[in-house]
């Protein structure tokens, strides 16, 4: 596994920032390993370290596959890595890896899947020059099979487009049957099992014709990859270790594939914590963590104890949260941050007293010195900070919201890029539906009549130059077809390219939608975006399977100097700590969110969603509570209920916090108020018409 006459070692002050269990861990054999991490006690450091020392004793970085939850956790689990063999002296490593370390395999399983598949792709019929479809491209496709099958037809009950992909990715995803995955998840469709299996046949089939992938056969078509022995050896011999981050949060599909990559699991380190899987809705299963070590034999288990994110007072009020759980690998978390306030337990009347007094405390962190940027407001559901965001615009109070639009959602941006994909791939119906309606007098029905005009004639683009369009669309249309062609020869710089579609695309945006200002800015970025990428379907295929919330979160730091608070749903802000936290909408209902108290295993993550948002603080912690919520919008009246705090904090627990009730106004006596003399008002107004 080691090139020869390159065991060499890091050298050991290095090591030194390490604590014992980490430094275990990151120079442990090569047996299977798991590393069972608890929340803020480094995990990502420490497999930074791994893989450092893995390459300091001579392993080829072309060889490491390192697989993480996002593209972001990759780029800085690449620079640390980098830096940790930097600071080795030429002398202590004469082999100078650092210069090979581009040659890393790393990023998300469905970003390595994309780019395995387009290399090993050929012997299952697919090309190297498929697409991928975005979720909701993959739902508009799916939905325009199901009209064509008619089986909605007169049944209004038959599930919406949404729910049928997410019934097809589950059985995907979770390896499960489509009867299965109807009786466990979706009960109220249990009905149509066999409509829904000619809806997915016939998904499957379009897809294969247009010589598209979503996201869920990104992993399908790799698994089934690793299930052919010959095609199997080829991959494997590419990667002499693999290690996987935030293995807590992936699923069947993926530990099948893990389990052909390394079937003996020599070379293979997953990092995890049980205690923080949050996503079965994406049908990950914690039993891939709990059971690693049966999938694996000889499996060395190293665990990190040590908290170094949060003070004391908030690490007991942490610990005492997920001891409630029952099934998880024991972790005695510990920290020797000793001193620090007690995290608050904070009642407030409503959902506008929860912004006020939250507004007052940010502002006080902030007097005291700690930036906007060091704190962050979590909740459950991205529509849960509705409220806040309007009073933080109200006082110009700057922020950055995790988790909701995505910058890949925006029209403007999804037009941009379906004309780019169109151009990398003529079948891509769905792109070319959505391309060909942005030109004046083009509707679906003419649009499908262009495609068919293009298949039917090797979907050679020349051929839309004999199409005919309606009178509306000659003028744009030379243009638009010449663009297409001079986009498919792919001959141009990558920014070129995008430069030509906003030169072609900005009448169009002009005309279609408010605030064309802001869209230009994002489409101006997208180009500069664009230079940093290899190709255009490294570019596309990237930026579908792992969407920036913004063209700034693209951009990195450098772009936001300014300071603004940190809005996040507690999923985006996985992996994250900030000094202060502050959760809201603590309440049964939306902690567990009524959405997922289905079944006994769907509490328990959502009490693992809790603690993840809770173990995100370093130094100040609020969880707050409103009362009361309004049936309609408030100003409409009073129509209220009261509200019960979130049964993750039963009093054994919610004992570790300081409780503060926010009073509320004085209330307002209705008893008339008799002062003084009677008035001469009565009096000045009955005379005042003369
Ligand atoms: N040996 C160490 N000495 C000092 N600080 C450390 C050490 N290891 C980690 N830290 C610090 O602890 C904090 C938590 O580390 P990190 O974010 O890697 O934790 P994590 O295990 O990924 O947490 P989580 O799973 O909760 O997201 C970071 O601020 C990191 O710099």
């Amino acid at each position: 596994m080691r090139a020869s006459g390159m065991d060499a070692e890091l050298p050991d002050s290095l090591y030194s920032k390490l604590n014992d269990q980490q430094r275990a861990a990151a120079t442990a054999g090569d047996a299977p390993l798991l590393i069972v991490a608890g929340a803020g006690t480094g995990k990502t450091n420490t497999l930074a370290y791994r893989v450092a020392h893995l390459i300091a004793k001579g392993a080829d970085p072309g060889r490491i596959l390192l697989l993480t939850f996002s593209r972001r956790a990759a780029a800085e689990m690449g620079k640390r890595v980098r830096s940790i063999l930097e600071s080795a002296s030429a002398a202590q490593l004469p082999h100078r890896p650092v210069s090979l370390l581009s040659k890393l395999w790393s990023g998300t399983f469905h970003a390595v899947g994309n780019r395995l598949l387009r290399l090993h792709g050929q012997a299952l019929g697919i090309g190297d020059s498929f697409t991928v479809l975005d979720r909701s491209d993959a739902e508009d496709l799916l939905n325009s099979v199901r009209s064509e099958l008619e089986l909605d037809k007169g049944d209004v009950r038959f599930p919406r487009k949404e729910t049928c992909l997410a019934i097809y990715s589950r059985c995907v995803n979770a390896t499960d049957t489509v009867e299965d995955v109807l009786k466990n998840q979706f009960p109220w469709c249990s009905g149509y099992p066999e409509q829904l299996k000619k809806l997915f046949k016939a998904f499957v089939a379009r897809k294969q014709e247009q010589n598209t992938l979503d996201y869920d056969d990104l992993l399908l078509y790799w698994f089934h990859l690793m299930q052919d022995e010959e095609l199997a050896a080829g991959v494997r011999a590419r990667f002499d270790h693999v290690l996987v981050d935030e293995y807590q949060d992936t699923n069947r599909l993926q530990s099948g594939i893990l389990r052909k990559l390394k079937p003996d699991g020599v070379g293979l380190t997953v990092v995890g914590d049980d205690a923080q899987s949050i996503y079965s809705f994406r049908a990950a299963t914690v039993h891939n963590i709990l059971e690693f070590p049966q999938h694996f034999p000889g499996t060395t288990v190293a665990k990190l104890e040590q908290n170094y994110r949060s003070v004391q007072p908030i690490l007991s009020a942490t610990n005492a949260v997920i001891a409630e759980c029952p099934h998880r690998y024991n972790k005695d978390l510990f920290t020797t941050k000793k001193g620090g306030a007690l995290p608050r337990l904070v009642t407030v009347q409503d959902e506008d007293k929860q912004s006020d007094y939250l507004i007052g405390r940010i502002l006080q962190h902030v007097e005291a010195g700690i930036p906007l940027k060091k704190q962050a407001v979590l909740f459950r559901t991205s529509h849960h900070s509705d409220a806040l965001e309007v009073e933080l615009s109200r006082r110009n109070i700057p922020f950055v919201k995790y988790g909701g639009l995505k910058f890949l959602e925006a029209a403007h941006v999804k037009d941009t890029l379906a004309i780019l994909r169109l151009a990398e791939n003529p079948k891509d119906a769905i792109s070319a539906q959505r391309v060909l309606q942005l030109i004046d007098g083009i509707g679906p029905a003419v649009a499908k009549k262009a495609v068919q005009h293009l298949s039917s004639r090797h979907f050679d683009l020349k051929a839309w130059e004999s199409f005919s369009c309606p009178s509306a669309a000659w003028e744009q249309w030379p243009p638009f077809v010449a663009m297409m062609i001079s986009l498919r020869n792919d001959k141009l710089p990558l920014p070129d390219q995008v430069a030509k579609v906003r030169e072609f695309y900005a009448p169009v945006l002009e005309k279609r939608y408010d605030n064309p200002t802001v869209r230009k800015r994002d489409l101006e970025q997208m180009e500069q975006i664009s230079a940093g990428f290899t190709s255009r379907s490294q570019m596309l295929a990237e930026l579908t399977l792992d969407p920036p919330n913004s063209t700034q979160d693209l951009a990195g730091p450098p772009l936001r100097e300014e300071d603004y608070l940190i809005l996040s749903t507690i999923h985006s802000a996985k992996g994250c700590e900030w000094d202060c936290v502050y959760v809201i909408h603590a309440a049964d209902g939306n902690i567990p969110s009524d959405m997922a108290t289905g079944t006994a295993e769907d509490i328990e993550e959502e009490r693992r969603l809790f603690y993840v948002a809770l173990t995100r603080a370093k130094d100040f912690l609020e969880v707050l509570f409103p009362l009361k919520y309004y049936a309609k919008k408030h100003a409409m009246g009073d129509r209220h209920s009261y509200a019960q705090l979130t049964r993750f904090l039963p009093e054994n627990v919610s004992e570790k916090f300081e409780k503060v009730k926010v009073a509320a106004p004085e209330a307002v006596s209705d008893t008339p108020v008799r002062v003084g003399q009677p008035s001469e008002v009565k009096r000045k107004i009955a005379a005042m018409f003369g």
